[in-house]
C-alpha cells in the first residue's frame, strides 16, 4: 500500500499529542526526502543479514524502521542493499545505526534516514528480529502503523487512530 507523505508538521497541527513524535535527529541520506508509508519493523545488532533478506521481499510501499541500538561501529546498509530496497518497492528505510556507501544511496529512488556513516560492514548471523515492537527516540512503531518523515522529522500514526 503506497501512502502519499503528509508535512509532519501538518500531521502535528491535525493530530497533536495523539501522533508519535521520534525525538532522534536522523540525517538524510536518500533521494527521496519525503516519504511515507506502513511501517515494518527489524531489531538488529551490528548485523544485516535479516535486513538484506527483508529488503529482498517485496516492500509494497512500506518504510522499514530498523532498531540497530544506534551503534555507530558498523553500517547496517550501503549500496547493495539499498539499492535492493529500492527495486523491491520499499518507500523508505529509517535506521537507528549507520550507512556506508552514502554518495550513492543519494542517487536512490526511496528515503533512507540514519545517525551516521562509518566504512566497516555488519556481521551476517542473521540475528535479529522481525516485525516486533521497536522504541525510538520516545516512540514505539508497530508493524502496520503509518510513519511519515521529512526534513522535519518522523512521526508515526498509530492503527487504532
Ligand atoms: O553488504 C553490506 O554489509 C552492506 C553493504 O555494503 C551494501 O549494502 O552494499
Amino acid at each position: 500500500m503506497s501512502v502519499t507523505p503528509v508535512p509532519t508538521t501538518d500531521l502535528y497541527d491535525e493530530h497533536g499529542e495523539s501522533l508519535g513524535i521520534c525525538t532522534v535527529q536522523f540525517r538524510q541520506y536518500g533521494g527521496h526526502r519525503r516519504f511515507a508509508g506502513p511501517v515494518r519493523t527489524l531489531s538488529c545488532h551490528e548485523d544485516n543479514a535479516l535486513l538484506r533478506e527483508l529488503v529482498n521481499t517485496p516492500g509494497e510501499g512500506a518504510v522499514l524502521v530498523v532498531d540497530g541500538g544506534g551503534s555507530l561501529r558498523t553500517a547496517l546498509i550501503g549500496d547493495l542493499i539499498g539499492g535492493a530496497a529500492e527495486r523491491n518497492g520499499w518507500a523508505g528505510l529509517i535506521i537507528s545505526g549507520a550507512v556506508r556507501d552514502s554518495v550513492a544511496l543519494g542517487g536512490l529512488g526511496l528515503g533512507i534516514k540514519a545517525l551516521g556513516t562509518v566504512p566497516r560492514k555488519s556481521g551476517k548471523t542473521g540475528a535479529g528480529t522481525v516485525d516486533g515492537p521497536v522504541t525510538i527516540g520516545e516512540v514505539t512503531f508497530r508493524a502496520g502503523d503509518t510513519v511519515h518523515a521529512d526534513d522535519d522529522g518522523v512521526v508515526v500514526l498509530a492503527t487504532a487512530n
